[in-house]
């Protein structure tokens, strides 16, 4: 929680401005896909791809051109009022907090199409001061604009002060609704030796032990070496962050476009760790998003098991040889509000996780 006392945490921070919600939906953003508002053939491309990602977010920072700043900012108005969003959520990424854009990106956003937008991205979150510098912003215009319902907002981790700080800015505000890694950007600010854009990278490895004769070890042998993940460290203090204040972590971004194999085992990385979801920066990353964010047909089925024989939840049973209780079952209960949640919005999955008895 930031420097507010309790009683204060849930009260609007302008007169007139809604107020704040108690707890963050759990609407499912297994994609959260970039697009440029100031390309307009990416621009085009955003009414057909309503309804097949769970987010659209117009980006108006980094790979953005300088000189494109203010038609993305025009560009993603014109989008958000000309287009029916439906069951898909509407996110924006506006620019850096030390930017000369960033003041007339949200005075913009909010007041032209506050109530069609879900999340406002800030980037390079250094501390609980930038998401109170926000959030008491986002207040006044909220209110100016007569918004009823409050804009959240999502932070991306990518510089070494904000990983340091990340409990207090994922508790600054009740608006905070997750947080992404910014893999790009924090390698950048912690002078690691990498030139990627997230994933990871050959240099970085555990080898096996030598093989011993006689006791000494022959240091000649040919051993194997194990790609080891650069991000696990960032990912878990996120996601710890995160689950302590009942917000949202993601993946980030995966550069290497074309290497949708390797792009597939980071998102179940961060899958399997805690995360509800990750960025798409091209089209073909979507698909791969949606099948790792959602969990298999096999894994629901079996949590349902679990669950149905558990009973009332409390002591152990034997399951398919394994030993299940209190804990495991809690667990599947994870598994299986995500496959309702998931299956809601989409009757494919649903059909899959129905065809499978429990
Ligand atoms: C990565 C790209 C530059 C690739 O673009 P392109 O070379 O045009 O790809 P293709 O020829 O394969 O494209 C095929 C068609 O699909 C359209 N397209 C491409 N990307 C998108 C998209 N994101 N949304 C909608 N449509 C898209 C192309 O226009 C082609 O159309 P057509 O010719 O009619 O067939 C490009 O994908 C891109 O710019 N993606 C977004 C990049 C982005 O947002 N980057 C910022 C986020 S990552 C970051 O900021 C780092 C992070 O902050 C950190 O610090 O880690
Ligand atoms: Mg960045």
């Amino acid at each position: 929680m930031s420097g507010k006392s309790a009683k204060d945490f849930f009260r609007p921070l302008a007169v007139g401005a809604p107020q704040p919600l108690r707890e963050i939906p759990a609407r499912p953003s297994r994609a959260i896909h970039f697009f440029d508002p100031s390309n307009a053939k990416m621009a085009a491309k955003v009414p057909a791809m309503v309804g097949t990602v769970d987010v659209l977010l117009g980006n108006l920072e980094d790979a953005v051109k300088a000189e494109n700043k203010e038609a993305a900012r025009q560009g993603l108005v014109d989008i958000a009022k000309g287009t029916d969003f439906g069951p898909t959520q509407l996110w924006t990424r506006i620019n850096a907090l030390d930017s000369p854009w960033v003041l007339d990106d949200l005075t913009t956003l909010v007041t032209e199409i506050g109530d069609r937008l879900d999340v406002i991205m800030v980037p390079k979150v250094q501390g609980a001061e930038d998401i109170h510098y926000v959030d008491r912003l986002l207040a006044q215009l909220e209110a100016k604009a007569g918004l009823e319902r409050p804009l959240l907002v999502h932070a991306i981790l990518e510089t070494a002060r904000g990983v340091a700080n990340v409990e207090e800015i994922c508790g600054a505000s009740p608006r905070m609704q997750g947080l992404s890694l910014g893999p790009a950007d924090l390698a950048a600010d912690r002078r690691m030796k990498t030139t990627r854009v997230g994933g990871g990278h050959p240099g970085y490895l555990v080898r096996e032990d030598p093989p011993r004769v006689d006791g000494v070890a022959n240091l000649e042998a040919r051993r194997s070496t194990y790609q080891q993940d650069l991000w696990h460290y960032t990912i878990a203090r996120m996601v710890d962050a995160c689950a302590m204040h009942g917000i949202y972590p993601y993946y980030g971004p995966f550069g290497d476009i074309a290497d949708v194999v390797a792009c597939e085992d980071q998102f179940r990385n961060a899958f399997l760790l805690g995360c509800v979801g990750t960025w798409s920066l091209h089209p073909q990353q979507i698909a791969i998003a949606h099948r790792v964010f959602s969990p298999s047909a096999e894994d629901v089925a079996h949590a349902r098991r679990v669950v149905a024989a558990m009973g009332d939840g409390t002591g152990a049973v034997m399951l398919d040889g394994k030993m299940e209780d209190d804990a495991s079952l809690k667990q599947c209960l994870v598994m299986v509000e995500l496959a309702e949640q998931l299956a809601a919005i989409d009757p494919e999955l649903k059909a899959q996780y129905d065809a499978i008895e429990v």
